[in-house]
C-alpha cells in the first residue's frame, strides 16, 4: 500500500533514528531524505536504509618495526544486502571515522543500485597513517584486519576493494590471509587485486574511466565538444590521475591536477603522462612539479575551467567555494565531495553535477565483473570490460539523467530516487520478518 509520508515528521518513529549530526553522515542523509519524501517512501523502511544493518569495529594490534606493538582502530560497516553481498573499498586514513565509513557505506548501496549491479553497500576503514609505514608494517595491519574480519568477509557476504590510500598489493594481502583462513584460494573474496591473482583487466582505471565516459555524456547534454573544455582535476591517486590522461585522451585540455600539497596550473594544459611519469618518479607526490604554476587546492576548484572533476576526499566544496566556483560541469570522481549547503548554490548557478554515486560507480561495476570472472574462472579480455563498463555507465547516466527530467530535480537527487528505489522494491518484495 502507498504511503504518504513527510521525511520531516520523525514523530511517526516510536524511536528515533540514529543520525549523525556531523558530515558526511548528515550530507549523505540530507539528500537521502528529499529522494525519500520524492519516493513517499514507506516510514519503516526508512528507518531501516537510514541505518547501518551491521557494523563491526576491531583493534588490530601490529608489532612494528621497532618490535613495539601499536594497536590501530579497524572499522567495517554493512550498510546494506538486500540486493546481493555488500561491497566496497577500505581506506586507510589517520582521520577515518566511524560517520564517515558509515556515509561511505550507505553511499555504495544507492551507487551499486544506480548501476544495476548486484551488490549492496559496505566500507571499510583503518586508522592509520600509511605514509609513515613501512610495507612490513602495512602487511602485518592488513593481514590482521582480514583475520579479525573473516567472519564479515566472504565471497557471498562481503567484498573489499581498494580506497584512498590501498591498492592492489592490498587486496592481495587480504586474498592470502583470507584464503589462508579458509584452507582453500577464494579469490572472489576481494575485487581490485592484482590480474595474476585473478583481477580484472581493466579494474585499476576503471573508476576514471567511468568519470569520462560521464564526463563525456554530461558535455553532450549540454552541446559542448570535449576538444573545447579545458579541465580541472583535485586529487591525482588512481581515480583522478587516470580520469585527467583519459579525459586529455577524449581531447579535453587538463589545466590543473592537485594532492595534498597543492594545486599544479597550467593555461596552455598539462602534459598528464608526464606528469603521471613525474610522480612515479618523486615518490607519489606532485611535490614541486615545474612545469606549472603552483596554487592552492582552493584556487583549482575555483578555476575558471568547463570541467571540475573533484577526486580527492569528500567536503571539499563547501558553501564558499560553491559561491566562487566557475565551472560548467562537475563531476565528482570522490565520494560525497560536495557539502548539501553547496547542492543550491550550485543548482542556481545553472552547473550540472554529475553526482559522486553515478559518476565514480565504474570501479564498483568492474569489480562485479571482476566477481563474476572469478567466480567462472573465466577471464574476460580488457576490450570486453570497457565496453561493457561503457554500456554500465552510459545506461546509469540516461537512467539518473531522464529520472531527475521526471521529477524536476538535480542528477544528485535523480541518482537517489534510482537508487533508493531499487533497494526499497528489494526489500519490499523479500520482506523483513525474521
Ligand atoms: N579507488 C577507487 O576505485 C574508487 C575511489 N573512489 C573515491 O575517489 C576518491 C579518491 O580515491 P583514490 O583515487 O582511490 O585514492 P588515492 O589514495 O589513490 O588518491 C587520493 C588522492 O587525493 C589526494 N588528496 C588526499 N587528500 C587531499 C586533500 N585534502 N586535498 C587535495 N588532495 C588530496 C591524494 O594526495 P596525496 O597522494 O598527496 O596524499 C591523492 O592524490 C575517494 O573519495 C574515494 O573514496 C570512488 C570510487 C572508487
Ligand atoms: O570496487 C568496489 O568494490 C568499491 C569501490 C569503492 O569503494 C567505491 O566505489 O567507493
Amino acid at each position: 500500500m502507498p504511503f504518504k509520508f513527510d521525511v520531516h515528521d520523525r514523530s511517526v518513529y516510536r524511536e528515533p533514528a540514529p543520525i549523525d549530526q556531523d558530515s558526511p553522515f548528515q550530507s549523505m542523509m540530507e539528500r537521502f531524505d528529499i529522494a525519500a519524501e520524492i519516493l513517499e517512501l514507506n516510514p519503516g523502511f526508512y528507518e531501516y536504509l537510514c541505518r547501518p544493518a551491521r557494523v563491526f569495529m576491531t583493534s588490530v594490534p601490529v608489532v612494528m618495526d621497532t618490535g613495539h606493538v601499536k594497536v590501530f582502530d579497524g572499522i567495517r560497516v554493512i550498510h546494506n544486502n538486500v540486493l546481493g553481498p555488500s561491497k566496497g573499498g577500505i581506506r586507510y586514513a589517520p582521520d577515518v571515522t566511524l560517520s564517515e565509513v558509515k556515509a561511505l557505506a550507505a553511499w555504495m548501496t544507492w551507487k551499486c543500485a544506480v548501476v544495476d549491479v548486484p551488490f549492496g553497500g559496505a566500507k571499510g576503514g583503518v586508522v592509520c597513517n600509511p605514509s609513515e609505514m613501512s610495507p612490513g608494517e602495512l602487511e602485518r595491519l592488513t593481514r590482521r584486519y582480514t583475520s579479525d574480519m573473516f567472519n564479515v568477509f566472504g565471497p557471498d557476504r562481503d567484498i573489499p576493494a581498494p580506497d584512498m590510500n590501498t591498492n592492489e598489493q592490498i587486496m592481495a594481502w587480504i586474498l592470502d590471509t583470507y584464503s589462508m583462513h579458509s584452507r582453500r584460494t577464494e579469490n572472489a573474496v576481494v575485487t581490485g587485486k592484482p590480474v595474476a591473482l585473478g583481477g580484472s583487466e581493466g579494474r585499476h582505471e576503471a573508476t576514471g574511466r567511468g568519470v569520462m565516459t560521464v564526463t563525456l555524456a554530461a558535455l553532450e547534454q549540454i552541446d559542448r565538444s570535449p576538444s573545447d573544455c579545458t579541465v580541472a582535476v583535485q586529487g591525482f591517486g588512481n581515480v583522478g590521475s587516470v580520469a585527467a590522461q583519459l579525459l586529455q585522451e577524449q581531447g579535453c585540455t587538463v589545466v590543473a591536477v592537485s594532492d595534498v600539497t597543492g594545486g599544479y596550473y597550467n593555461a596552455d594544459g598539462l602534459d598528464i603522462p608526464a606528469v603521471q611519469q613525474y610522480v612515479k618518479e618523486n615518490g607519489g607526490s606532485l611535490e614541486d612539479y615545474t612545469e606549472a604554476t603552483h596554487i592552492t587546492n582552493e584556487e583549482l576548484l575555483t578555476l575558471d575551467v568547463d570541467v571540475l572533476v573533484p577526486a580527492a576526499k569528500e567536503d571539499q566544496i563547501t558553501k564558499s567555494i560553491a559561491e566562487d566556483m566557475q565551472a560548467r560541469v562537475v563531476v565528482e570522481g570522490a565520494n560525497g565531495p560536495t557539502v548539501p549547503a553547496a547542492d543550491d548554490i550550485l543548482n542556481e548557478k545553472g552547473v550540472l553535477v554529475v553526482p559522486d554515486i553515478l559518476a565514480n560507480a565504474g570501479g564498483v561495476t568492474v569489480s562485479y565483473f571482476e566477481w563474476v570472472q572469478d567466480r567462472q574462472g573465466y577471464f574476460w579480455s580488457l576490450k570486453r570490460v570497457n565496453k561493457r563498463l561503457k554500456r554500465t555507465m552510459t545506461d546509469a547516466f540516461n537512467r539518473v539523467y531522464e529520472t531527475a527530467e521526471k521529477h524536476d530535480t538535480s542528477l544528485r537527487i535523480g541518482a537517489y530516487v534510482v537508487g533508493v528505489s531499487k533497494v526499497a522494491e528489494a526489500l519490499r518484495l523479500r520482506g523483513i520478518y525474521a
